[in-house]
């Protein structure tokens, strides 16, 4: 039974009757009929059930399973308009191209505050109702001093991290070193209250290995955290300059050659694959198995946007990295919480059920959490605690 629904956080609250709690832990650990205590937002206690000390108010999961909420480490979620036709198209066999960015630029600029708000509160609601408790998202569909600076003070009101994308597209009709000197200019500066993490979209058609490192370069003076999209659409210099500029993360990750592989692993570079991505543009999906093996970490993000991939389901993403990736259940947890924690150097703080840490807890409804894999696109998530609050 659920004595406790509310949108204030209580002092403190027991959660009992887990029939079976990941916690993401350093030691792993998979708890059976456990119970966590809650004490002003974060984790205070973990241990069986029939030993739970009692607390303010209490929640039965009645045998359900639960794990750390996922930590989204990768989405663009600052867009209007719809790309659908240019999907559909793509399921008929063109290819996906950088070139579609701009599309949703200009749809993007033509809407105003209050509806991009919307907008993006829509889908945060979105991503929490599907067991994200802490999410990133990015600028990249202003691509104008004045737009990437609105686009970075709305996503700053929706999301726990933000990353500035100026690189992603040179805008169509700019000139590239012009629009270079901005990006590493004046619309960073503008940015830099609003953002934490900065980003370049480092692919034919968008920003060459030099462009790349330069705003690179520009983001780490202004005391950005650095990551790349690298590797997505064909073999290229993303993941090394990652690993160069010693970007948290690196993220697609689909094409590496065996250089690549070892240089992530002798990094501290998180290589974030983006399943949901990989399957709507039809690329071969990101090779986590070969990247854990080497000893990289991997993080699972769903990258959602409205171009390659328009989802924030990362149970969705963690199915697929267990039916197509060769995963575990394990290793596809740890990389969609965890992983994506250590993506966002956050993981002291969230990313596993442990003593200490912000309560940010998935309540499936179902009894273990390898029916994620086992009932794929089924609506699993039966509660969701945020900062000890329960919010679904
Ligand atoms: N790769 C670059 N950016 C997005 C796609 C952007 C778009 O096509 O709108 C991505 O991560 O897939
Ligand atoms: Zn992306």
């Amino acid at each position: 039974m659920t004595r406790t629904h509310a949108s204030t956080s209580p002092a403190s609250t027991v959660i009992t009757g887990i029939g079976e709690l990941t916690t993401v832990d350093t030691e792993h650990r998979v708890l059976h009929d456990a119970a966590v205590v809650i004490d002003d937002g974060r984790i205070a206690w973990i241990g069986p059930s029939a030993q739970a000390p009692a607390a303010d108010t209490s929640y039965d999961a009645e045998g359900r399973a639960v794990l750390p909420g996922w930590v989204d480490s990768h989405t663009h979620l600052v867009f209007a308009g719809d790309r659908g036709a240019e999907f559909e198209a793509r399921m008929a066999g063109q290819q996906y191209s950088a070139g579609g960015i701009g599309v949703t630029m200009s749809a993007t600029r033509e809407t105003d505050d209050a509806v991009l708000a919307s907008l993006l509160a829509a889908r945060v609601g979105d991503a929490r109702r599907g067991g994200t408790t802490f999410l990133e998202t990015k600028t990249g569909y202003g691509l104008s001093v004045e737009e990437e600076q609105r686009h970075a003070r709305l996503a700053e009101q929706a999301a726990d991290v933000v990353t500035f994308l100026g690189a992603h597209l040179v805008p169509p009709g700019a000139d590239a070193d012009e629009y270079l000197d901005l990006v590493c200019g004046p619309m960073l500066e503008a940015v830099a209250e609003h953002v934490q993490w900065a980003d370049v979209f480092c692919e034919r058609g968008a920003f060459d290995v030099d462009a790349s490192r330069r705003v690179l370069q520009a983001c780490r003076d202004a005391g950005l955290g650095l990551r790349v999209h690298g590797n997505q659409l064909g073999p290229g210099p993303g993941v090394k300059l990652a690993v160069e500029m010693g970007a948290a993360s690196v993220d697609h990750v689909n094409h590496l050659d065996d250089a690549d592989v070892a240089a992530l692993a002798d990094s501290e570079t998180v290589a974030t694959c983006l399943p949901a991505c990989d399957l709507s543009t039809r690329q071969p999906l990101a090779p986590g198995r070969r990247l854990l093996d080497a000893g990289a970490e991997v993080a699972l993000a769903s990258n959602c946007n409205p171009g390659t991939s328009y989802t924030t389901a990362m149970g969705f993403c963690v199915a697929t990295a267990v039916l197509q990736m060769e995963l575990t259940l394990k290793e596809a947890l740890r990389a969609a919480t965890m992983g994506g924690a250590r993506a966002l150097r956050v993981e002291d703080e969230v990313g596993s059920v442990e003593v200490g840490k912000r309560a940010d807890l998935h309540v499936l409804d179902a009894p273990a959490a390898i029916h994620l894999a086992y009932r794929p696109g089924m609506p699993l998530t039966h509660a969701v605690f945020k900062d000890g609050r329960r919010e679904v």
